[in-house]
């Protein structure tokens, strides 16, 4: 399926592949138990696999993360993946990806909602940064809110950062416009 997946993204034009390496078991969450989350039907990977899972006892979420997810993801997939595509590849949240040839790493913690005490991104980029030794581009994620957000990033040796719920909470209040007004809001308090 993963073969399939990069493929149709070669086909489609796609330059760069993002590997997650975050949740190779989902979090205990409390609040999708409660509420008995489901995990909705995924229009764009029908056919390739089943989002049907569902749990008497909870989270449909969980049962579904249990059903498709492989803990036993290692660094040899990413050789794997490597092997398949010329595609550019970026790792999210590891360093010894470096030394298994991605392009890049992004420092994430998963928007800190998958371990509680999980340390803030801002925290751990310094090390990371160190630790890569300017040998491959490092973006990093998670809580970037203000221009001054992005600029701390950058200035403890991140290239790029990149933003998830802002342009999210953008696009359900005013859709397209929306997402253009946050990152002019970002951009505004950098100048
Ligand atoms: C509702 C939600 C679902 C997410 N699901 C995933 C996921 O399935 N895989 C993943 O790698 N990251 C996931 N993330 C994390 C994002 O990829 C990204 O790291 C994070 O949102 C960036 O932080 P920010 O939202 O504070 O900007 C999710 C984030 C949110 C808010």
């Amino acid at each position: 399926m993963a073969a399939t997946l990069v493929q149709r993204d070669e086909r489609n034009g796609f330059m760069a592949l993002v590997l997650t390496a975050d949740t190779p078991r989902l979090d205990r969450r409390e609040a999708d138990i409660k509420n008995k989350m489901i995990a909705q039907q995924l229009k764009n990977l029908e056919g390739l696999l089943s989002t049907k899972v569902t749990s008497d006892t909870g989270s449909n979420l969980e049962a579904y993360a249990k059903e498709t997810m492989d803990p036993s993801l290692s660094w040899k997939d990413i050789e794997w993946l490597r092997s398949i595509t010329n595609l550019t590849s970026f790792d999210q949240g590891a360093i010894k990806a470096v030394e298994v040839g991605v392009a890049g790493i992004i420092v994430s913690n998963h928007g800190a909602r998958q371990l509680d005490y999980t340390p803030a991104t801002i925290s751990a980029l310094e090390e990371v940064v160190h630790a890569v030794k300017q040998r491959d581009p490092i973006l990093m994620d998670g809580g970037v809110r203000r221009g001054t957000d992005v600029f701390k990033a950058l200035a403890l040796g991140a290239q790029a950062v990149l933003i998830g719920r802002p342009v999210i909470h953008g696009l359900a209040a005013k859709g397209e416009y929306g997402v253009r007004r946050v990152i002019e809001m970002l951009r505004m308090s950098l100048t």
